[in-house]
């Protein structure tokens, strides 16, 4: 092994302690931020993830709530859930737990949610705000996973600007989004999005200086198609079974043998999923310091 980890972990507690300061801050102006979170079903995953956002909260400072409904519930009672925290003063953002039983429709779940409570950073107004703006500065919540990669990647001290930047995937949460980040003039990398109707893949990581994989397909990029020196961020979650101890597992789209050739690698678990979970206590933050004209 030759490359060095991206340790998500550290770097997330890092951040971590910055909020502290930043909520005392806030509460010493008497203002309190409040995450909420909406779950529906008893999914262990997602209660897993929603009882993960809660302890952060806890540990930072931030208020929580939490809104759970049964796996049977409607579309209606989903939405009714959504207004009472668009309403509610003690909820300065929220997410929805993705995914949503089947049958729902989620896109209008999301719709739903105030703009400016958005902790997620994926309301269509936000997405749209962050394709508006290019040089200017956002002031608006942005994507937690995409804005938890750039910084995992800068805080270990690597320059983005002029970085050819493959990004392996074209889900909503990470690949369609990243690219917004990434081009913002302050960052200036170049972006090339591949995705399953891509002719050749290995063509295009083979001469990235940055990989971000976020397929969701375990081990598809294999040593053979990075380039040495390469930083390549593991953003895929696959669960699998040891054949070992029968444990369930989780696991990336990183092959281990790119740790051969790669110079930065981040590994997965312990580095985007901490992260993911420190954005999305910034974006709380962040907005309540807007919303008291400190930002
Ligand atoms: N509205 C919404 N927002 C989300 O941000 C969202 C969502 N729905 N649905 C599910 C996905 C998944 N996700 C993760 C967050 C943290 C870790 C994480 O911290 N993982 C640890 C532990 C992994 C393990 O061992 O299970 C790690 O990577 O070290 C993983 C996955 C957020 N998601």
């Amino acid at each position: 092994m030759t490359a060095q980890l991206l340790d998500g972990k550290a770097t997330a507690a890092g951040i971590k302690a910055e909020l502290t300061e930043r909520v005392a801050a806030l509460a010493a102006r008497g203002i309190r931020p409040g995450l909420g979170t909406l779950l529906v079903g008893d999914d262990p995953g997602s209660q897993w993830y929603v009882a993960g956002k809660h302890k952060d909260c806890a540990e930072v400072g931030i208020a929580s709530l939490r809104e759970d409904l049964p796996a049977d519930a409607t579309q209606e009672e989903i939405e009714a859930a959504v207004r009472r925290l668009n309403e509610d003063p003690a909820c300065t953002g929220f997410i929805v737990q993705l995914p949503l039983p089947a049958g729902i429709d989620t896109n209008r779940v999301l719709e739903l949610v105030d703009p400016d409570k958005d902790a997620d950073g994926l309301h269509p107004t936000n997405l749209g705000r962050l394709v508006l703006r290019v040089s200017e500065p956002v002031t608006s919540p942005l994507p937690c996973t995409p804005r938890g990669i750039i910084e995992l990647v800068e805080r270990h001290g690597i320059d983005l600007a002029g970085a050819d930047v493959v990004v392996v995937g074209r889900g909503v949460t990470v690949g369609r989004s990243i690219g917004l980040l990434l081009t913002r003039r302050e960052v200036n990398a170049t972006v090339t999005l591949t995705h399953t109707g891509t002719a050749d893949l290995a063509e295009h990581t083979r001469n990235a200086d940055v990989i971000i994989a976020a397929a969701g397909v375990q081990g598809v990029i294999t040593a053979d198609i990075v380039k040495p020196g390469a930083v390549v961020v593991d953003v895929g979650v696959s669960r699998v079974t040891d054949p070992e101890t029968g444990k369930s597992r989780v696991t990336g789209d990183v092959h281990p043998s790119v740790l051969d050739v790669a110079a930065w690698v981040s590994p997965n678990p312990g580095g985007v999923g901490p992260m993911t979970r420190a954005m999305l206590l910034s974006n709380v933050v962040d907005s309540a310091e807007r919303a008291a004209g400190m930002a």
